[in-house]
């Protein structure tokens, strides 16, 4: 390498290579889910409870903050929140991990000359990323939807994740609790390339002339967050659909996730491969914002710290 390329590299590259350690990105990614959690949960309670109660219960998502407030104060609203933060923590984790992994490898492309990132980029590290957060998001999914869409009573089929996991073991094995990992990743690998390009194209779009993405105020971290759930949820909702029907069905209903868009279109028709988006999108702006501002600001105390 020549002076002016090492010269090069000591000046530009820092701006442009991601110099995150791995570790540091596991764990901003760990008070990303965090942050999601405690931001999202209550849009997730309104969901589920729309979903599964009597038509004419609730009027909307606010009706249900509403009723739900009245009956058992504002803490009713992160009832069953234990289960989500002990479950999406290392999903993030992981998910920011490896995004920050792929950026690396995608760097280290032989031939490659350019160290900077483009978009392209940033899209194939954030579908790169849905390969090992998908390991952990399946099975994750699988316990979630089967636990949301029971009936409750003498219908209740699970006491809680464990149970769960043990009734699928004895019904399947481990196929049984992984079922819905192709579908997960269909929607995880396209929404995570549109979440972390939306991210990275809004903040690099935010970045005031002589500064960096290092700069950037709270604000602009929110938005472009926020912007990258939406990002995703606009696309991810139909291959969502599909997997939480294949997640929820009894075993032998559907052949594969063919199967259940064969079914769906045929029964129902495509409007239903968008069930859902309503409180979907309402979750996804305030989670996602919370998301960044906790693996941004993470990162920053991190490296402040050591
Ligand atoms: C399904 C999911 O967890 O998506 C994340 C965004 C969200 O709304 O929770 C993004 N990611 C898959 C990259 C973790």
């Amino acid at each position: 390498m020549s002076t002016a390329e090492i010269q090069f590299e000591q000046t530009v590259v820092p701006k442009v290579v991601p110099q995150t350690s791995q570790f540091k990105a596991f764990l901003s990614g760990g008070f990303g889910g965090v942050a999601a959690v405690l931001v999202g949960h209550p849009f997730d309670l309104a969901k589920v409870r729309i979903q599964t109660s009597a038509n004419g219960t609730y009027n909307g998502t606010l009706d249900v903050f509403k009723k739900t407030i009245k009956a058992d104060g504002f803490r009713g609203l992160y009832r069953g929140m234990a289960a989500p933060i002990v479950g999406v923590t290392p999903i993030f984790a992981v998910s920011f991990w490896a995004y920050d992994l792929g950026k690396k490898l995608v760097l280290s492309v032989p031939g490659r000359t350019s160290n900077e990132l483009s978009l392209v980029d940033f899209a194939v590290a954030g579908f790169f990323s849905a390969g090992p957060t998908t390991l952990l998001m399946s099975p994750s999914e699988r316990i979630k939807v089967l636990l949301q869409t029971q009936g409750t009573g003498a219908a209740k089929l699970y006491n809680g994740p464990i149970d769960v996991v043990r009734a699928l073991y004895k019904e399947g094995g481990l196929a049984s609790i992984f079922r819905g990992t192709g579908a997960t990743m269909l929607r995880d690998g396209p929404g995570s390339a549109a979440y972390f390009v939306a991210y990275e194209a809004i903040k690099r779009s935010m970045i005031p002339e002589g500064k960096t993405a290092a700069d950037l105020g709270v604000l602009p971290v929110l938005f472009a967050g926020g912007m990258a759930g939406v990002a995703m949820w606009t696309i991810a909702i139909p291959p969502d659909v599909l997997k939480s029907r294949l997640q929820s069905a009894p075993a032998g209903t559907y052949s594969g996730i063919g199967d259940v868009l064969r079914v769906l279109l045929k029964t129902e028709g495509p409007q239903a491969l968008f069930k859902g988006l309503g409180p979907a999108m309402l979750r996804a702006f305030p989670a996602n914002a919370a998301c960044f501002l906790g693996v941004e600001y993470s990162l920053r105390a991190m490296n402040a710290l050591w």
